[in-house]
Formats: structure tokens, C-alpha cells, sequence
């Protein structure tokens, strides 16, 4: 089983606006709601793969009940742990370019936090558990210590999309997989990253401090994977880019349900390359034969 854990699930309110005026009143083109967050679209990305998979996290209010039932609908297994806050909104405003404004998140109670990490007492050796997104401001990076702690002494594995602390503190428990974007990288090792070979530099040095396998997502211009093995350059697919909010989180689900499908990196990769672009080519997350299409696309040289 893949579980995934989402700390900060959302409603992504997407709404495309023509020409936005700040300061005046904008009328909405169009306005989508999807149950978002970045575990719960990892869920959503393996389902969709047909890989079998479990979304937990915290849950609460009338935006939780949205999430929880329009998954329910899709047919994708969840647990969630009630909580008494409310699940944020998170809004996606499209006009001539992207703009996001994400919630800061419910408070979330200690007796709440610790019935997430007893539902963590029940992975086996057998899973993997994907931990994604940000924390609500209540919890500190010490609670992605506890999960990851509990996670590594049963015997899953573990892969984290997170950043800053909650990202170096895991390092040494040796995640299946890292994969931070361009940014994010610059923002962990608080440097400006100015060329390919300064990304290079960076990724080796997450592999250094534990990470097993690492993806650098750069958008457009593809992404690099760091393995003890080599490091290898994967291309990215030209097309019409709909919406790219959660093309980090389908190729996390690409690369980690082809993994433990094969245990072969390079077809993880691949996958995960597929999956990325084919979201950002589409209006929400993408569905499975574009994936596959896409796949045939993709280039992978090593450097
Ligand atoms: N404009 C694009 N054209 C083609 N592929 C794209 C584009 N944007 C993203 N992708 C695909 O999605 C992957 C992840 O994108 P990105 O590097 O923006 O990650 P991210 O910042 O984690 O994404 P997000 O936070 O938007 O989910 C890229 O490696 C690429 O495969
Ligand atoms: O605030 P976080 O947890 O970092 O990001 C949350 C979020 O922007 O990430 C997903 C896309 O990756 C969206 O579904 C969601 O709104």
C-alpha cells in the first residue's frame, strides 16, 4: 500500500479571470473546485495509475466534508483524522500568468496530532508512505520527526515533498525520494542556484546526506535524478500548459508507483516525467492515457 499523508489538505478554488485589475471589481471567467493539497493529489495520481494507495492527513469543517466526499466519489481509499478547525481554501488565479494564495491552516489539537502518528503505528515493511506539503502553523518540524521515526521503525519506506527544516531533518532517515523543485533547492542550502552546473552540485549533495534518490524538477526544462548510479537529464514534452498546479505532485506519484512496481529507477523517472507534464497540460490532474502517450516522449540521457 502507498499511503500518503497530507498535514494541510485544501480545496483549490481555481478561477480564471481575463485581465485582472487589483483594486477593482473582476469578473470570473470560469471557477473550478478540485480536493487539493499535495498528498491528497499524489492520491489521486496514483488511483488514477491504478496503483493502490491510502490518503491520510487531517481533516475538518464543511471544506474537509467537500474533500472527503469528492473523494469517496473517485473511489480512493482515505483515513483522514478529524480535526475541529477548518480545512483552508486555497485559490488559483489564472490570467496572464499564474497566481496562488494558499491558507495558513487549522490549528491542529496535540490529541489530534497523536491519533495521526497511532494510525502510523500500522504501516509493515510492505508500505510506503508519501509525506507532502506544508504543516499548519500549530505543528513544528519535531512532528515530521515523529512520523518519519515511526514510519522507519516499521519498516516502510518513505518518501517527503516538503522544505526547509522539515526537509533536512529527514535527510538522515534516507527517504526513498526527494524532489524538490529549482527553488526550493536554492532556498535549503540558502544559495542562488545561477546555472546547471550549480544544480548539480546541490542535488549530489542531498544523495550525500541520505536521500536515496533525488528529483530537481525544473518546469519547462525538465528535471534532473541524482541516484548512487549516476545522474541522468529527462526532457519535458512540449504542449499547452492548463494549469501546472499539481505536476510536482503526479510525477512524485509516477515515480514512486512505477518504483514499486519494477524497483526500476530509470522507468520511475520516466513515468514521473510523464505524469508531470501531462498535469500541466491539463485542466486538472491528468488522466491515465495521456500519461501514457507522453511517456513515449520522453528523453533520458545520462550526464
Ligand atoms: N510548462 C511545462 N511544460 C511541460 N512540462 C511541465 C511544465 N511545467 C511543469 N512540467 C512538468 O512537471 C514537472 C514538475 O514541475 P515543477 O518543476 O514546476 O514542479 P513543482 O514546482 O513541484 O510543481 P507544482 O508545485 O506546480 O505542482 C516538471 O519536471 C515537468 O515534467
Ligand atoms: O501549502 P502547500 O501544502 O505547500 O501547497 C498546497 C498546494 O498549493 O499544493 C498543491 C499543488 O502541489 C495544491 O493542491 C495545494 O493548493
Amino acid at each position: 500500500m502507498i499511503y500518503t499523508i497530507t498535514l494541510n489538505p485544501s480545496i483549490d478554488y481555481v478561477v480564471q479571470v481575463n485581465q485582472l485589475h487589483l483594486g477593482a471589481l473582476n469578473k470570473m471567467e470560469n471557477e473550478m473546485m478540485f480536493p487539493g493539497g499535495k498528498g491528497i493529489n499524489v492520491s489521486r495520481m496514483l488511483h488514477e495509475l491504478a496503483y493502490d494507495t491510502t490518503a491520510l492527513g487531517f481533516l475538518g469543517g464543511f471544506t474537509g466534508d467537500y474533500i472527503s466526499t469528492s473523494l469517496d466519489q473517485k473511489g480512493i481509499r482515505t483515513h483522514f483524522t478529524p480535526v475541529e478547525g477548518e480545512t483552508r481554501i486555497n485559490i488559483k488565479l489564472k490570467s496572464e500568468n499564474e497566481t496562488e494564495i494558499n491558507g495558513r491552516g487549522p490549528q491542529i489539537l496535540p490529541h489530534e496530532a497523536d491519533q495521526l502518528l497511532y494510525q502510523l503505528e500500522h504501516a509493515t515493511s510492505r508500505d510506503t508512505v508519501i509525506i507532502s506539503g506544508s504543516t499548519p502553523p500549530s505543528l513544528t518540524s519535531g512532528f515530521h520527526q515523529q512520523m518519519i521515526e515511526q514510519i522507519v521503525k516499521s519498516g516502510a519506506d518513505f518518501v517527503i515533498d516538503t522544505t526547509g527544516d522539515a526537509l533536512r531533518f529527514a535527510l538522515p532517515y534516507r527517504p526513498l525520494l526527494v524532489k524538490p523543485n529549482k527553488d526550493e533547492l536554492a532556498e535549503l542550502f540558502g544559495v542562488t542556484l545561477s546555472s546547471r552546473d550549480d544544480i548539480i552540485y546541490y542535488g549530489r549533495q542531498l544523495l550525500k546526506l541520505g536521500a536515496m534518490n533525488v528529483i530537481v524538477s525544473m518546469a519547462d526544462e525538465g528535471a534532473l535524478l541524482f541516484t548512487e548510479e549516476g545522474i541522468f537529464y529527462g526532457s519535458t514534452p512540449h504542449g499547452d500548459v492548463k494549469n501546472s498546479v499539481g505536476s510536482g505532485d503526479s510525477m512524485i506519484a509516477g515515480f514512486t508507483g512505477k518504483f514499486k512496481e519494477t524497483a526500476d529507477v530509470m522507468e520511475a523517472f520516466c513515468m514521473s516525467l510523464a505524469a508531470g507534464s501531462a498535469t500541466a497540460f491539463a485542466d486538472d490532474l491528468a488522466k491515465a492515457g495521456d500519461i501514457y502517450a507522453l511517456h513515449e516522449k520522453i528523453d533520458i540521457t545520462r550526464i
